[in-house]
């Protein structure tokens, strides 16, 4: 192998292992609701980051900057950097619709378009603007990444929402992933599931780290131990003017945050003694 090329291979071996996201004391606000608080930290590539904690710390709030989704809510400004790869995700010459692109989601609730489980991919597909060449091979892909694809290939052109839920939790994992994210972000994707679905589904995220990055939120502490490599604890603490605002505690590899943990209410949190 030349220098060149081994320069350049290690150039790449480096980037691929520079974070995906970047936050550097990044404030959230709703009005004048400080619901965030100085978050800074960085989650690695082709892993699986879990954000945990009690209910209202701003999980959900953080995990929907990182896709540009709070821009729906009027209220919603922040203070402080948000970088996804080296790019400031909220400069002005940002497009929230390629974020969306490069950066997809998946919700609580399994919410597929009311149309066939064939159209839920191939739509999903057009309205970002893919150009696609060969729109079979695509649903076939995106189905098969998001082990349905031997459930449903008998009846593609069935509805999205005739299927279990389970089913329609892979179908929208299988349209987030339709347009070739780089980032999947998971808001409690398993919370509406059964035990069988959500094991499956658990499956799933370990086999899609080898393409993606994802975050996902979670208020299931065995969750989170069973799928995450790294976790990150958000708690929400109540300021001088007796409203609550959240902030990480800690975050690292998830055997260390659920085993030796740094911080009293971490330790806590994971061990079911919270409140
Ligand atoms: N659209 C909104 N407008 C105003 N306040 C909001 C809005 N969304 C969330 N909040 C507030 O921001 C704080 C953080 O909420 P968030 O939903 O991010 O927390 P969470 O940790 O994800 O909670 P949960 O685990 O219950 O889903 C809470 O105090 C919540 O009431």
């Amino acid at each position: 192998m030349n220098s060149s090329h081994t320069a350049e291979s290690n150039a790449q071996d480096q980037k691929s292992k520079e974070p995906v996201f970047r936050t550097e004391d990044l404030n959230i606000y709703y009005g004048d609701f400080l619901a965030v608080r100085g978050v800074s930290m960085e989650i690695q590539p082709r892993k699986i980051t879990a954000f945990i904690g009690p209910s209202g710390c701003g999980k959900s709030t953080l995990l929907r900057c990182f896709n540009r989704l709070n821009d729906l809510i009027p209220s919603f400004h922040l203070k402080g950097k948000a970088y996804y790869h080296d790019q400031d995700l909220f400069a002005d010459d940002v497009d929230p619709v390629a974020v969306r692109r490069r950066i997809g989601m998946v919700f609580q609730q399994p919410n597929p378009f009311p149309k066939s489980i064939y159209n839920n991919i191939a739509y999903g597909a057009r309205v970002t603007g893919m150009q696609i060449d060969d729109m079979d091979e695509l649903v076939e892909k995106s189905l098969r990444q998001a082990a349905l694809w031997d459930e449903v290939k008998d009846k593609l052109g069935a509805n999205g929402l005739s299927l279990s839920g389970g089913q329609q939790q892979r179908l929208c994992i299988a349209r987030a992933i339709s347009t070739t994210p780089d980032v999947i972000l998971m808001d409690e994707p398993c919370s509406s599931l059964d035990p069988i679905s959500t094991l499956k589904v658990e499956d799933l995220l370990q086999e899609l780290t080898n393409d993606y990055t994802i975050v996902i939120v979670t208020h299931n502490m065995q969750q989170a131990t069973r799928v995450a490599d790294e976790t990150a604890f958000f708690n929400a603490e109540a300021s001088d003017d007796g409203k609550r605002y959240g902030f990480l505690v800690e975050y690292g590899p998830t055997e260390r945050i659920f085993s030796q943990p740094q911080e009293e209410s971490t330790q806590r949190y994971v061990s079911g003694r919270f409140g």
